[in-house]
């Protein structure tokens, strides 16, 4: 079995006084895709900014590959190999494909930048025709490839992926998970995705969890989750259960 990349306990945070992650129990290996299935406002989004250190922990410990990163810094975190590409995708507007990648390479020297944004490109070639565009002209489709491509230059060991598909157009979802399932076994990736789109977690994870007002259920092989119980309650949550 793959080694470990990352092991969450009894992680807690929130903002200000107010506690969002009620400690949470997580463990992903080296090349896994976890998928974290959740309704509006409960807490996928600051369970991924805790894990990158966005948001301090309040309790609990996060563990990458072995490390104690609890206490790191989001620059520490992504030395390490972790990747955050954000709800929203937060492209710079201002500045073209090509140098929205070079941010994401920016720890590499001038050389090894070009080169890896080369690669990065090769394996993303819907980027190719649009390299010199400003990414804020870009489709929400486009965008989203820009992002993966950006957290790509930084070559992390593991992906943290905040609701890839939202606001992104039908065509575009399949394309967008056909790219992170060849990508991620190509690269022996870990991806950790959230996601309110049930059917994209099921065509690219290998297994899932639900996520209820800042608790994790248990985690299920992803061809079991629909017998599983958990594709219930994920349809209770969204009448406010
Ligand atoms: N900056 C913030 N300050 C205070 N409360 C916040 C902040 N960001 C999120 N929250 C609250 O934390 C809870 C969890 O929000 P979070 O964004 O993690 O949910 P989510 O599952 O990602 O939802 P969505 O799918 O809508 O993005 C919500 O009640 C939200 O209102």
């Amino acid at each position: 079995m793959a080694e470990t990349l990352l092991q969450i306990s009894g992680l807690r945070s929130g903002y200000g006084r107010i506690p969002i992650l009620h400690g949470i129990d997580l463990e992903l290996r080296q090349g896994e895709c976890l998928g974290i299935l959740g309704h509006n406002g409960m807490g996928k989004s600051t369970l991924l900014r805790t894990i990158a250190g966005h948001i301090p922990a309040t309790g609990g410990t996060i563990l990458l590959g072995g490390k104690d990163v609890t206490k790191a810094s989001p620059a520490f975190r992504a030395r390490a190999g972790l990747g955050l590409i954000p709800q929203g995708r937060q492209i710079f507007a201002q500045l073209t494909v090509r140098e929205n990648l070079a941010v994401g390479a920016h720890q590499a020297s001038p050389g090894e930048a070009i080169r890896i944004i080369d690669e990065v490109v090769e394996d993303l070639p819907r980027l190719k025709p649009i390299l010199t565009r400003e990414g804020g002209v870009l489709s929400g489709g486009e965008q989203q490839i820009l992002a993966l491509g950006r957290c790509l230059c930084a070559r992390p060991k593991l992906i943290l992926m905040d609701e890839p598909t939202e606001g992104i157009q039908p065509s575009i979802i399949e394309e967008i998970r056909d790219t992170l399932r060849r990508l991620a076994r190509a690269r022996n990736l870990s991806v950790l995705l959230v996601e309110q789109n049930l059917e994209f977690m099921l065509g690219l994870t290998d297994r899932m969890q639900i996520i209820q007002r800042g608790e994790l259920s248990h985690a299920v092989p992803t061809n079991a989750f629909r017998d599983s119980g958990l594709a219930q309650e994920f349809d209770l949550q969204a009448t406010g259960y």
